[in-house]
This record gives structure tokens, sequence and C-alpha cells, in this order.
């Protein structure tokens, strides 16, 4: 049996794979950043051929640095950029249309008129999502009734509907394989997350043909082999998550209470609760944070949609930044006296507010404002979406991150705004080693289900601390600021 394992990573702004030893540590990194399409405002979608290629480009190099045969992968995992959604024709496996991803608002409509319908309670009930474009379900409609002659060949049974890991399994499968994960599934309001299956009466309600639906499967599983003219020779393909899933997995957030906060594309908080979903009364998600063996592990989730873009935002839209980790030695820079807001509400607002026609403001200008002030806005606007979801959080769950947040992701590279967090949030922060917890996740699940590693009780040991941030910051200035924000956020809501 091969002795290391791949992670690909399919995220939002780059593919990344990583090839682990068995002892979990990495041995090889490829990565390939890809564009971002926004063909109308609030519309954001992905070309599944930059997708599939840079999966194969990245596959290939990490293998290719690490100098390792393909008959030394015991098995690849796949983690991925969740609700993005894709549709394609299971005869020749090309897409119909680019994939709709997860930050596009371009059902919002059709979410207004489903929750006027008195949809959203049953919805809710039975997938532990809201009603908002953010999910996978009102986007495969979409893509269905825009296509000429897709509802005809959906009703022949022609079109596969899929996430992007299903996506990635049917092409390195050679289209042998049409499967999902139980995480993956629970993003797509057609999940019924309480019995584990699909459920015929949302796929109903949101017209997605139950025919479509890839087969759902545990996360540490057998999902055939990546063909030969992938890496080789076959390769078995032993795990797939979602990516915020997956990033918990990596940070070992194994026992209930446990939680960890991605900041990437956008920032993900998830509580574990255990064998139980939390219905919550305060906007956040219930979701499958992993099922092993049949049994499914709850998390509580709250998804804000813009973390790290408005970094992104700075550089690219902007041009005030050549690289992203610029933006701290800017805010540390900024004027103490001058309190700039940024509510970087691009694509709308995600929880605990879910307005999706919601733009993004900047309050409190003057003729003062420079780049640093605007830089320590943006990074300071994750730090209270943060505060807000913890906030939402602790009204669901009373002890939530009640010691400790770890974090990862890209933007959790930043010195200045996980300091901000701390004091943000009054509450230490960790930042792990191993940063790329994502991979570290989809690799453990797949090493486990190829018998390579332990049980997730011994896995917790791996989990190494690089840095702690400890709060530092008065009261009165720490509610002064969270004030301001409140007052932003109001002042930006466009629902009631
Ligand atoms: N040093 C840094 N400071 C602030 N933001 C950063 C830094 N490095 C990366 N980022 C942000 O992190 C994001 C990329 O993180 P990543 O985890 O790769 O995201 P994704 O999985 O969504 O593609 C980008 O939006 C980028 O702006
Ligand atoms: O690609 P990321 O890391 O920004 O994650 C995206 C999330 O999975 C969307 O729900």
């Amino acid at each position: 049996m091969g002795s290391c394992i791949i992670a690909l990573d399919q995220g939002t702004t780059s593919t990344r794979a990583l090839v682990f030893d068995t002892h979990l540590a990495v041995l090889a990194i490829a990565q390939r950043e890809f564009p971002q399409h926004y063909p109308a405002s609030g519309w954001v979608e992905h070309d599944p051929e930059d997708i599939w290629q840079s999966a194969l480009a990245t596959l290939r190099e990490a293998l290719k640095v690490a100098d390792i045969p393909a008959a030394d992968v015991a098995a690849i995992g796949i983690t991925n950029q969740r609700e993005t959604t894709l549709v394609w024709d299971r005869a020749t496996g090309r897409p119909i249309h680019n994939a709709i991803i997860w930050q596009d608002r371009r059902t919002a409509d059709l979410c207004t008129r489903l929750r006027e319908a008195g949809v959203e309670a049953k919805a809710t009930e039975k997938t532990g999502l809201l009603l908002d474009p953010y999910f996978s379900a009102t986007k495969c409609a979409w893509i269905l009734d825009h296509v000429p002659g897709a509802r005809a060949s959906a009703a022949a049974g022609q079109l596969a509907f899929g996430t992007v890991d299903s996506f990635l399994l049917w092409r390195l499968s050679g289209g042998a394989v049409h499967a999902t994960d139980a995480t993956n599934a629970s993003r797509t309001l057609l999940y019924n997350i309480h019995a584990g299956e699909w459920d015929e009466e949302l796929c109903r309600i949101f017209d997605v043909p139950m025919t479509m639906l890839p087969q759902v499967r545990d996360n540490a599983a057998e999902f055939g082999h990546a063909t030969a003219d992938v890496l080789g020779q076959p390769v078995p393909i032993r795990s797939m998550i979602g990516d915020q899933q997956a990033a918990m997995v990596g940070q070992a957030c194994f026992v209930p209470g446990m939680m960890k906060s991605t900041y990437g594309t956008g920032c993900f908080a998830l509580l574990n609760t255990g064998r139980k979903a939390v219905q919550s009364q305060n906007r956040l998600l219930a979701t499958v944070a992993y099922q092993l063996a049949g049994q499914r592990t709850y998390a509580l989730e709250g998804s804000i949609f813009v973390a790290g873009a408005a970094v992104q935002w700075l550089r690219d839209g902007l041009g005030i930044l050549h690289a992203a980790a610029e933006a701290d030695s800017l805010a540390a820079a900024a004027d103490p006296a001058q309190d700039v807001y940024l509510v970087p509400a691009f694509v709308g607002l995600g929880a605990p507010y879910w307005d999706a026609d919601a733009r993004g403001t900047l309050f409190g200008l003057t003729r003062a404002t420079s780049k640093r002030e605007l830089a320590r806005a943006a990074l300071e606007s994750v730090g209270y979406q943060t505060r807000d979801l913890i906030e939402a959080m602790r009204r669901d769950w009373p002890e939530a991150g009640a010691t400790v947040l770890r974090v990862d992701g890209g933007m959790s590279a930043s010195d200045w705004a996980m300091q901000f967090l701390a004091d943000i949030l009054d509450m230490p922060v960790e930042r792990p080693r191993l940063m790329e917890t994502t991979a570290l996740g989809a690799a453990y699940l797949a090493g486990l289900a190829a018998g390579l590693l332990p049980r997730p009780d011994e896995m917790t040991q791996t989990w190494a601390l690089d840095r702690r941030f400890e709060p530092n910051l008065l009261p009165e200035r720490r509610e002064a600021k969270w004030q301001g924000w409140r007052d932003a956020v109001a002042r930006t809501l466009q629902r009631g």
C-alpha cells in the first residue's frame, strides 16, 4: 500500500494540492489561482474548466515536487468550496453553464418569493439552513430555467447536478462515480440532515429533479479511483468533505463545544454540537460537521461572505496594496483618532443578518482618511463580523467560544487582524502551526478510510500551536468601537 496521501483543496480563489506523509507532515504543495467572473452586480461565476484544469495541474505538480511515484499514493481526499453549483451533461461530462459560486445572489428574488409562500420554516426544519441564495437549490433551478433545453434534458435524465466535490469526482473517475458526501449535501437545501437523505418534498418545491442528484456517502469512504490518465496509474479516492467542515476536522474540533473560525474569501465559524443538530433561534445554520461509519456529528455555523475578500478588494479593486500581507503595516500606521468602518456587504450580508440586497458601505470618512485607515477598516470588519457570529452563537449555545477560538485560512496569516479579533471578542485566539487545516482534514479522513491513520481521538494530539493572541484592549474602547460597528451595520441593512 502507498505511504502518502494527497489532499485536493478546491477553494474559491485557488486550488491547492498537498502531499502528506502518514504522520500528516506536508511533503509538497502546489497552488493555482484562477479567474473570478462577475457578470452582473452580486453575480459570481467560475469557469468549470478552470476548476478542473487547476485540479489536474496541482495534483500532478504536488506529486512531482514530492518526488513520489503515483504507486506510493494510498489515497486522495477532496475538499471544496461548498454550495457552488454545477450542472453537467452525463454523456459528455461538459457543464451546461458556468459554476454559480456560493457568493452569487442572482436567486435573491426567487428566495423572497419562496419565503413569501411560507416555505422557509419547512426548509429550515429539514435542512438546518435558511432560504437564501447562498445555498445550491435555487442556483440549480436557475441554471435549469435559463439554459435553453435544460429542463427537458434534466427530465430525460441526461443532466447531473453536483457541488464542486461531485464534479471533480466525476471528472477524476472518468465519469464512473456520481457521488457527494453528507457535509456537501447538507449545504444544498435539498438534504434532510436529520434523516440523512435527499428530501423529495424539497426537491419538488425547489424544482430540482431527484434524478440529477449524486449519491451521498460518509466523509471517509470508497469514492472510486482517479483514472490512470490523472497521475499515471489509478489512485483511490477515499474522502470528500466541504472545506469548512474539513478545517474543523483539521483543527481537531471533535468534542462538542469546540469551535474554529476559518478566514479565507469569507469567514466560517463552526461549533461542534455533537450528535444533536441545534436548531438556531438566531439565524445561524445547523449543518453536518462530519459523518463517519454512518453516524453524523453536527455543527452550528455562522457564515460571513466577505473576510479575506475585503483585503483582495483593497489589492485588486482599489489597487492600494500590492500584496495582501501589506494590509498589516498599513493598518498599524492608521490614525487611532479616526473611526472608519467598512461594512463589506459586497454580495449582501450573511449570518446573522441574511440581507441579500445590502451592499458595501464606508462610514466616518474625512479629508484626512488615507489608505491606512481603509486597510485597518477592512481588517477590523472581519473581527466585528466574527463577534456578530459569536454573540448569536452564544444565544443558541451559551458556552460557545467560552475558552478559545481556533483560527485558520489565508487571512489568519494577518497578525494585525488576529490581534484585533482577540481584542474585539475579548477572548484568546489560537493559530495552529499548520494553517492548511482544510487540506489536513481531508488528508486525515482519506488516511482514516485507507486504514493508515488512527480514530479521531488520537488525531487530536497532532494539533500544534503557532501563536496565541491575548485580548489587549480597554473595555471602554472595545465597547465604543463595537457600538460604532453596530451603528454602521444598522445603516447598511436593506431588510427591516
Ligand atoms: N497576510 C494576509 N493578510 C490579510 N489577508 C490575507 C493575507 N494572506 C491572504 N489573505 C487573504 O486570504 C484569502 C485567501 O485565503 P484562502 O484560505 O486561500 O481562501 P479561499 O480558500 O477562499 O480561496 C484572500 O482573500 C486574501 O486576501
Ligand atoms: O473557498 P473558501 O475557503 O472561501 O470557502 C467557501 C465556503 O465553503 C463557502 O461556504
